[in-house]
């Protein structure tokens, strides 16, 4: 059975605010009626240019988003946006700006001792060597348990934010563009973090981007994305080296190969300096 699968998915956005109800604006419908699968175990990116409706997908997916229309089912169950605590934690999402899932004035230990303490994930005396062991699966060093975010490199705020988001456990991450604001040479070694979690906890990854060279390095499948509809879908290979549809021809196109696609996967992130100044 597909761990996620979503049916006629459909998004639809009233006009926001009196002024644009006012002029006139019509409801805008950003995905219109998207199936897709997601395999235990497998990456599967959701590719297509700024406004194609990738990010409304993912939060339908990760529970952060009431559809129009359509089911999202995770394991079998169809689950809402209104989801139990239980099943809000079965699905957990990143995002581009890493920020925007750590609070500012937490630490890194505060920030993951608390999701593990109010799902009750393990007895009080386990907490700390499960944040230990979350900040070591991320490529962490335990240094940086007492930093706050804003003394971190984006590549460590991105790498906190995914073990903030495995400390709940999920069976599926959705990550929407999670490489997108980092730089160059840090954006492989996040892309190689995600790889290497999917083999080491059976992962499944639903990873959004607009970037056809970074699905081609880290997806095992390609869901093609335009004006709302999904217009191709197959495994990675195949979708590059004989697109079907036409606006998948025109992304390859588009693209040139990525910087670091010939980079060896070393850990560059490690190397920055410190910015905690330790
Ligand atoms: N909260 C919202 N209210 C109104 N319209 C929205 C809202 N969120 C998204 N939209 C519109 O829905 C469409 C799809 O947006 P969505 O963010 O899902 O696409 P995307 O492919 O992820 O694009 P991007 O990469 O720019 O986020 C866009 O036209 C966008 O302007």
């Amino acid at each position: 059975m597909s761990v996620v699968e979503v049916r006629g998915l459909c998004v639809e956005y009233a006009p926001h605010g009196r002024a644009a109800r006012r002029s006139g604006q019509q409801t805008r419908l950003a995905v219109q009626g998207v199936d897709l699968t997601l395999e235990r175990g497998e990456i599967l990116g959701v590719v297509g240019e700024s406004g194609s409706g990738k990010t409304s997908v993912a939060r339908c997916v990760a529970g952060y988003q009431t559809a129009t229309a359509g089911t999202v089912a995770v394991d079998g169950t169809v689950l809402t946006a209104r989801r139990e605590p239980r099943d809000r934690r079965r699905v957990q999402m990143i995002f581009q700006d890493p920020y925007s899932s750590l609070n500012p004035a937490m630490t890194l230990r505060q920030a993951l001792r608390e999701p593990i303490a109010v799902h009750g994930l393990r007895p009080r005396q386990g907490v700390d060597q499960r944040v230990e062991e979350l900040m070591t699966l991320v490529g962490l060093d335990l240094r940086h348990l007492d930093a706050k975010p804003r003394r971190l490199s984006g590549g460590q705020r991105q790498r906190a934010s995914i073990a903030r988001a495995l400390a709940l456990e999920p069976e599926v991450l959705v990550a929407d563009e999670p490489v997108s604001a980092l730089d160059v040479s840090v954006q492989a070694v996040i892309l190689n973090l995600l790889a290497d979690l999917r083999s080491r906890l059976d992962m499944s990854i639903l990873f959004i981007s607009h970037d056809m060279s970074v699905v081609a390095h880290l997806c095992d499948r390609v869901a093609v994305m335009t004006k709302g509809r999904i217009v191709e879908t197959g495994p990675v290979d195949e979708v590059f080296r004989s697109p079907r549809d036409p606006y998948t021809r025109e992304l390859l196109a588009a693209v040139p190969p990525h910087p670091w696609a010939e980079v060896p996967a070393t850990d560059t992130d490690a190397a920055l300096p410190d910015p905690t100044g330790q």
